[in-house]
């Protein structure tokens, strides 16, 4: 277990790899930790030095009290690459990873040579929707919306065949702190990327899964407006690729890399 303090706040993070190898950085989503990344950090951190964390409000590391903002995510991912050493990194993010993945190359083009950015877009939802989901999780807890999350997670094959990693992942999303959860589902009631992101000059590769429910293709189709960005689709997967497919996302990712002369 590896922990750094980052502007007040305990982040969670795993650093594996050869030391001065390419860096990639893994960014979690909603109601996850960094452990949903393990399967492809195993077959990349052979090559690259890979850097996961858990994102503030989630896993082990701390919750701040109140509504997270964009930048709240940008200044932990900022300080956590300076404590780590990493000056450039490819991020990888899934979902809100991707977005904050977004915003880090946005803010700090120097710093990102290539962005994965799976199953996102740059807004996801709308303010309704993350209201109604804020009050239902203060309301009721993640146990009132666990059936439908997983559903929204999972393709209908992984959920029936792999019934146990299922229920594993099922307890993650249950032990994530609500105030974690709803302070999170803020940031996404308030961040809206669709403007901004043709000013991204990083190397983008999108990926999206097409039984996702919470990133439907033709959401994420709209992370296009990246310049050169391309999109590469997989079939009967759902919105945690690196869970159900992490061998063919390691491929992908890894082929990215070499691509853009990062590997
Ligand atoms: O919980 C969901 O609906 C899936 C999701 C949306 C944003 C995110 O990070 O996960």
């Amino acid at each position: 277990m590896t922990f750094a303090r980052i502007n007040g706040t305990v982040l969670h993070y795993r650093l594996s790899g050869p030391q001065g190898a390419p860096a990639l950085v893994f960014v979690n989503s909603l109601g996850t930790d960094a452990r949903i990344w393990d399967e492809v950090i195993a077959l990349l951190s052979q090559t690259y030095l890979c850097l996961s964390y858990d994102k503030r409000g989630h896993g082990i590391s701390d919750v701040p009290v109140g509504d997270y903002s964009l930048d709240d995510h940008l200044d932990d991912l900022s300080g956590l690459l300076d404590h780590t050493g990493i000056d450039g990194a490819v991020l990888v993010g899934v979902s809100i990873g991707g977005i904050i993945a977004e915003g880090m190359a946005l803010r700090a083009p120097h710093r990102v040579h290539g962005l994965v950015l799976c199953c996102t877009a740059p807004r996801m939802g709308d303010a309704p929707m993350w209201t109604a989901r804020i009050e239902t999780v203060r309301g009721a807890g993640l146990g009132a919306m666990v059936d439908a999350i997983m559903e929204r997670w999972f393709s209908p094959t992984f959920r029936a065949e792999r019934t146990e990693e299922l229920g594993g992942w099922r307890n993650l999303f249950l032990r994530t702190d609500p105030e974690g959860y709803a302070n999170t589902c803020a940031t996404l009631r308030d961040t809206d990327l669709t403007d901004a992101i043709s000013a991204i000059a990083a190397p983008t590769l999108i990926v999206g899964g097409d039984a996702d429910l919470a990133a439907p293709l033709d959401l994420v189709r709209n992370g296009l407006a990246i310049p050169g960005s391309r999109l590469e689709v997989l079939p009967g997967v759902g919105h945690i690729p690196s869970i159900e497919q992490p061998a063919i996302l390691g491929r992908l990712i890894d082929d990215f890399l070499k691509e853009v002369g990062h590997g």
